[in-house]
């Protein structure tokens, strides 16, 4: 059965606008573990909020730098995520892929690099959406995620897939 969804996702729109950035190369991603900020101690890509005046590609690349002093190269757009949040305000996050960078990833004060094989994601110790789209974005297809949450669980969701972004986005 299909369970209709408790958000109008037609008049929907986020407070915080946000980033997530992966590094897919030779069969595996590059991940953090987050040391601080929502979602610390999760593990995740790099990102972050989006700040004023800032494109989201400047905010996934420049929170990238922050966080793991890499440089990404040629990052594309594959996906939006907006999560109707319970306990927090709600966010529209605009996820990267990228295949190469500039830099050696090394441990900041916001994050520990972690390299894994795609076929060993850490599902259990991520946001519990990831397991929905993030094979979708390892097929390098485009993608929008809704989900609705209560706490830290997805209690509804959609994906759309093969999502024409917009030029450069
Ligand atoms: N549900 C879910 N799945 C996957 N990823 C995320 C979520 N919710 C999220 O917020 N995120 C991602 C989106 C962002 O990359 C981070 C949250 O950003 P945050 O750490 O709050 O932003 P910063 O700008 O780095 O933080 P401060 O400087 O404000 O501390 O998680």
């Amino acid at each position: 059965m299909i369970r209709p969804s408790p958000i109008d996702w037609s008049t929907w729109s986020a407070p915080v606008h946000a980033t997530l950035m992966f590094v897919v190369r030779e069969g595996r991603i590059l991940l953090i573990e987050k040391k601080r900020g929502l979602g610390a101690g999760k593990i995740n890509g790099p990102g972050g909020k989006i700040d004023p005046g800032e494109t989201p590609r400047e905010c996934a690349m420049r929170e990238t730098e922050e966080e793991l002093l890499i440089r990404v190269k040629d990052p594309v757009k594959l996906g939006e995520l907006h999560f109707a949040m319970s306990d927090v305000p709600d966010i529209l996050c605009h996820v990267y892929r990228a295949g190469d960078f500039d830099g050696v990833p090394t441990e900041t004060d916001e994050a520990v690099p972690l390299w894994f094989a795609t076929a060993d994601i850490p599902y259990h110790r991520m946001w519990s959406d990831d397991r929905y789209w993030l094979p979708v974005m390892l097929e390098g297809r485009t993608f929008l995620g809704r989900f609705a949450f209560t706490g830290d669980d997805v209690s509804w969701n959609q994906l759309v897939t093969d999502v024409e972004w917009p030029e450069g986005e």
